[in-house]
């Protein structure tokens, strides 16, 4: 059994997202090792976080971190809530014109004030390692080589483990938001699956549900997903962060749990990603993938192996 998977008696096995991002990240560092040669540099990460948001400097200490770690040079701006629209395009202009730069990201929520899609569109397509521009949205709809959004290629990969060939599985993803559940409907459809795209306006989405042999939920509502929705023996894929009450630990407590009642799934589905610990540390491992991918492409390498069939 893979190390991603974690038996538990009883009820579904664990697709343990922390041990993945941890065989993802030596991937990429291995990636790193290979492409510094010819490159006769190191890949480099530039991550640009704007505003006071606690989770997004979390996120961003962890993206620094894990792109040193895998031997990356990492640039990191942090720049207050109240830049304006125009100097963050011209930050995100610089490190397009910057050669020794190999992937933008630009920490998702941006504050009010910023338009997101016109920060995104000044991204360099081929910097671009979340896979967010338009260009890279095309590509993915093509099916023409390009960077591939991160969150929704953990989702790929933990399927891939638990299951192997995908083809002809039905997939139903809860959710359409660019970041994860669009792109995450076009990459099963490239493994050959049968993909519905739900959403709030989904018409008897427990029955929906109900019919997929992978379920994907990206709607940040907390538990939303219940037992009953899940067919017996579906892999199901928590992509939910929602931070929740937990007054049962002491007062004023939080605690974390996905858009799936992971209790109830559990005893129904054959696979399933916990929350914390499932597919959110995925994100972070493909983002370094798809840096070292940038960096070769940009260079007009090939993928070095180690991150070229993952
Ligand atoms: N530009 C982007 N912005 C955002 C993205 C993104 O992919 N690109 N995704 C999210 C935030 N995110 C990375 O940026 C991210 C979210 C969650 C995790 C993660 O590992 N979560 C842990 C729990 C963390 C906690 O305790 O709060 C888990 O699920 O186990 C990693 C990265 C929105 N913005
Ligand atoms: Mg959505």
């Amino acid at each position: 059994m893979s190390d991603a998977i974690k038996s538990v008696d009883g009820a579904a096995s664990l697709l343990d997202g922390k041990a993945a991002a941890a065989l993802i990240d030596s991937r990429a560092q291995a990636g790193v090792e290979a492409l510094s040669g010819p490159l006769g540099r190191a890949p480099c990460l530039a991550v640009v976080l704007v505003g006071e948001d606690p989770a997004s400097h979390v996120y961003v200490r962890n993206k620094v971190k894990r792109t040193e770690a895998s031997g990356m040079r990492s640039i990191e701006i942090k720049k207050p809530a109240d830049l304006s629209e125009d100097a963050l395009v011209a930050i995100v202009e610089d490190l397009n014109a910057d050669p020794g730069v190999d992937g933008i990201l630009v920490q998702m929520p941006l504050p009010d004030h910023i338009d997101s899609r016109r920060v995104i569109e000044t991204i360099d397509p081929d910097k671009d390692v979340d896979g967010l521009t338009a260009a890279s949205a095309g590509r993915l709809v093509q099916g023409a080589p390009g960077l591939r959004p991160c969150t929704p290629s953990g989702c790929v990969w933990l399927a891939r483990e638990a299951l192997g060939d995908l083809s002809g599985l039905h997939v139903v993803v809860i959710g359409r938001s660019i970041l994860v559940g669009k792109p995450a409907g076009l990459l099963f459809l490239e493994q050959n699956c049968t993909v519905t795209l739900a959403h709030s306006r989904t018409k008897d989405l427990p029955g929906l549900c109900a019919s997929a042999d992978i379920l994907v939920a990206a709607v940040g509502r907390p538990e939303m997903v219940k037992g009953e929705w899940i067919k017996p023996g579906a892999t199901v894929l928590d992509v939910g962060i929602n931070r929740i009450d937990a007054p049962e630990r002491g007062e004023g407590k939080t605690r974390l749990v996905g858009d799936v009642n992971f209790e109830q799934a559990a005893q129904k589905a054959a696979f399933i990603t916990p929350v914390p610990g499932g597919v959110g540390p995925m994100t972070i491992g493909f983002l370094l993938v798809n840096t070292v991918r940038a960096a070769a492409a940009r260079a007009g390498l090939d993928y070095p192996a180690a991150v070229a069939d993952l």
